[in-house]
């Protein structure tokens, strides 16, 4: 198995007036393509920080970064956009759906970015609706949504390229017991049809043991 994220984090800060935030200091993660990874630890501790460090999300911190064997600092602003874009799904606790668009045009954006035929990508659409089965709600809009349904049509945004890393920020914790199943089963059927390496920040002792690998943030001293 190949590695895909080697990451050393020295240390990463948040100034905010007067204040400063130190997070994950001396914190390493070397993960293997395909493997499932659920981050815990208590609410503070840096879990998203982390996660959008690992989807080239915030660049602002101290340590190196290999992805894809590519170290991130040398990258330029066009490859990062590609491998955000392309290689990663990312899904947030509050990602933004596009109010003005329906559900459908939403999970589509990414669309607009890939090269691939366009059969192919009206079949990954319809596999992921369906298997999520939002078919019914694909016409609304954000705004007359319900938390559950934005969450669902989140979730099929990010994964609708098949994305070779699935990065998930609670990404069941608004749903009924039902919808996170379906979530977890769509997770776990791209890692393994697609070989996706899945990293999963959550809270939920359930969701945490069905990964190949539970890592803990730790708070440290200063
Ligand atoms: N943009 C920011 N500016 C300043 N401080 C921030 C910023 N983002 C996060 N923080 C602070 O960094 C710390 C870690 O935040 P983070 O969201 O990474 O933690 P978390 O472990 O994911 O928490 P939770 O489990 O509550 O979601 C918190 O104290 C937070 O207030």
């Amino acid at each position: 198995m190949n590695e895909i994220i080697g990451l050393d984090i020295e240390r990463k800060i948040y100034k905010k007036r007067a204040s400063t935030v130190t997070l994950l200091q001396n914190f390493s993660l070397n993960v293997q393509e395909g493997e499932k990874i659920a981050i815990v630890g208590e609410s503070g501790v840096g879990k998203s920080t982390l996660l959008n460090i690992i989807g080239l999300i915030d660049r602002d911190y101290a340590g190196t970064y290999h992805l894809f064997g590519q170290d991130v600092a040398e990258l330029s602003d066009r490859e990062l956009a590609y491998l955000r874009n392309q290689k990663i799904g990312f899904v947030l606790q509050e990602s933004a759906l596009i109010n003005s668009l329906s559900l459908a045009d939403n999970i589509k954006l990414p669309f607009l970015y890939s090269k691939d035929p366009k059969r192919h990508l009206a079949e990954r659409f319809d596999e992921v609706v369906t298997t999520l089965g939002i078919e019914p709600i694909l016409s609304k809009k954000p705004l007359d949504c319900s938390g559950g349904e934005k969450a669902r049509a989140v979730f099929a945004r990010a994964i609708v390229m098949s994305p070779e890393i699935v990065l998930a920020d609670e990404p069941t914790a608004s749903l009924d017991i039902d919808n996170r199943e379906k979530i977890l089963d769509l997770i776990f059927k791209l890692n393994e049809e697609n070989g996706s390496t899945v990293l999963t920040v959550t809270h939920d002792l359930y969701v945490a043991q069905r990964h190949d690998r539970v890592v803990t943030l730790q708070r440290k001293e200063i």
